[in-house]
């Protein structure tokens, strides 16, 4: 089975148990929308001979069966239309719930930073109006396609040259696929762009980016270049449809040209007295039938089309999801060797250089280990690899002497806890903001509080209180911030491995050092598991607590050891320190 085969019997099941009533009352309507074409027609030949013949019986007879394909053909379509919106409103909830989710069940980063692999769920995303309705629209085509098949068989028993109105559908097919195609290529070609507009944008009306933007009058310029990076995809989509546009114009010019043979030949067969005027008017009304009939199928064809264009990203999607989520081995309770990282080398997707390379470190357990470095030295790239958000390119790291890649993504995010340098501001109830943080407390109020104090997070603001202006909530300072995130990274009780990426670079000098403390003496504490703390810090007052320190530069590790013996050894860390020192007296 193709793959878009494959996706419409998923979209078909899922639209049954979105409502298995409506979606069997619309596969009713649907088909039985197709009869009602021909028996129009034909109660317009009915009416017409009969009148002429004077058959009273006849002419009420027609004009029923009209009235009734009329009546039943509106009925149907409003119904129909109905159903369908409301089927393809709830498939559609559905769809992005699961893309949602495929995009969150994956243990690594890699999709959520890559272009290339943005574009892809972005395009589901945007095409999920013509997934949702990719069952009622093959249907439709279907259907279509069979009471195209009842128009050409009444056709031809007027004339066999009828028929050939018909075959011009083939043009029309052939130019519209044309015309999805060069419109496909063109939305495929725009994503990025309109990303990037979409980035940009959102750069100038949010708050944390607006600011600095206002400050030094860059908007109008930034405006200019998304407005810029928008007409690119809108110039290139409108490029498409005017291309595609011609292709369908020629084609149904042939079409017109086809249509007015036919009267010609109609007219001449009923001059020789070979058809009646009734048949003549049966002709006319199945080949305007005809026309839409044509234009039904190709519109839905169109749908089934545009559904088609994201297929191929769809299946990439849940094979990508499937292939990350790897189950592995349990991952250990306690360490008693500790974290080892042995040659590792980490190139980011589609980047040109390693931005790790050959990095060989021993995390031993119940350490505090501090990385530091210059900016870009790779320092947040370590921790993105010890957490299991990237995957080393070489190299290997292993957990007590078991190697990471083996352990459950799942199981050994649970023994992590930490706070990263780019934290998240979720604007949610102050409770909800710190207790996601463990999800299965997130209503427990003892353990959130126990975490805001611990955190030194702001208490006065009471844990029922929404967080961020934006939604009429109380707006905590930078700070008050990364406060509220280290509360949220304690509410994992006994993590195995803490990271603290700069968790107190908004905090002032004295609260760093009080924090610092704070969590020192409790990863001290659970020594007896063997936990290991990496702080990444370029404060070297807090950094030389720690037992063994990492010195990155350029993405290799240049000097690592204590405090004293890298003091001792007067290398790149001794001159960094005395020169904070001396900046600091
Ligand atoms: N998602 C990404 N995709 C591609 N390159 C990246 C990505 N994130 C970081 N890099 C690159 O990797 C290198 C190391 O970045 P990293 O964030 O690890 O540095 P860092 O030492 O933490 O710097 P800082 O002190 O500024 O936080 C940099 O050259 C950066 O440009």
């Amino acid at each position: 089975m193709t793959d878009w085969a494959r996706l419409l019997l998923h979209m078909t099941r899922r639209s049954f148990r979105a409502g298995r009533r409506q979606a069997v009352l619309l596969c009713v309507l649907t088909v039985g929308h197709a009869g009602v074409i021909a028996a129009i027609g034909l109660s317009q030949r009915e009416l017409v001979d009969d009148s002429a013949a004077g058959d009273t019986r006849g002419v009420v007879a027609a004009i029923a069966l009209g009235a009734l394909a009329y009546t039943v053909s509106a009925v149907a379509a409003r119904i129909g239309n109905n159903l369908r919106a409301f089927l393809a409103g709830r498939v559609r909830g559905a769809q992005n719930e699961e893309v949602q989710r495929l995009v969150s069940s994956i243990p690594t980063i890699n999709h959520l930073e890559y272009a290339p692999h943005i574009d892809r769920w972005n395009r589901i995303f945007d095409s999920s109006h013509a997934l949702a309705a990719m069952p009622w629209s093959a249907l439709e085509s279907l259907v279509t396609v069979l009471g195209l098949v009842v128009t050409v068989g009444l056709l031809a028993s007027v004339s066999p040259w009828l028929c050939l109105l018909a075959a011009l559908g083939v043009p029309l097919y052939l130019a519209n696929r044309r015309a999805d195609r060069l419109l496909r290529d063109a939305r495929d070609a725009g994503t990025e762009p309109l990303r990037r507009e979409q980035r940009l944008h959102e750069a100038c009306v949010e708050p944390e980016p607006a600011k600095e933007i206002l400050v030094s009058g860059g908007g109008a310029d930034l405006s200019r270049r998304a407005a810029g990076f928008w007409d690119e995809a809108a110039d290139r989509e409108t490029r498409a449809r005017l291309r595609g546009a011609a292709w369908q114009g020629a084609a149904w010019t042939l079409y017109a040209v086809a249509f007015a043979g036919a009267l010609t030949l109609v007219a001449d067969l009923i001059r020789a007295g070979e058809a009646s005027v009734g048949t003549a008017v049966l002709v006319v009304s199945l080949a305007t039938q005809l026309q839409s009939q044509l234009r039904t199928v190709l519109e839905s064809l169109a749908a089934s089309a545009e559904a088609g264009q994201v297929v191929s990203h769809y299946w990439w999607l849940r094979r990508y999801a499937a292939a990350a989520r790897r189950s592995g081995a349990a991952a250990p309770v306690t360490l008693s060797a500790g974290i080892e990282v042995t040659g590792v080398s980490f190139r980011y997707p589609g980047g040109d250089h390693d931005v790790l390379r050959d990095v060989t470190l021993r995390l031993p357990a119940g350490s505090v280990v501090a990385v530091v470095g210059a900016n870009g030295a790779g320092k947040s790239t370590l921790v993105k690899l010890l957490t299991g958000l990237y995957e080393p390119t070489t190299g290997r790291i292993t957990v007590d002497g078991a190697p990471l890649s083996d352990v459950d993504p799942d199981a050994w995010r649970a023994r992590l806890s930490g706070v990263f340098q780019d934290f998240a501001r979720l604007r949610l109830l102050v409770r909800e903001t710190v207790g996601i943080g463990n999800v299965r407390f997130v209503r427990d109020r003892a353990a959130v509080r126990s975490a805001v104090e611990r955190a030194g997070a702001p208490t006065e603001l009471g844990l029922e209180t929404q967080l961020g202006a934006a939604f009429g909530g109380v707006e905590p300072s930078l700070g008050q911030w990364q406060r509220l995130a280290l509360a949220r990274s304690l509410m994992r009780g006994a993590p195995l491995c803490l990271v603290l990426d700069e968790p107190t670079a908004a905090l002032d000098p004295l609260a760093e050092r009080e924090l610092f403390d704070h969590f020192v003496s409790q990863v001290r504490g659970a020594t007896a598991r063997g936990a290991v703390t990496v702080l990444v810090a370029h404060r070297f007052t807090t950094v030389r607590m720690a037992d063994h320190i990492v010195v990155l530069d350029g993405g290799r590790v240049t000097e690592q050891g204590g405090h004293d013996d890298l003091m001792a050894a007067g290398g790149a860390y001794a001159d960094l320190y005395r020169l904070q020192e001396r900046a600091y007296r």
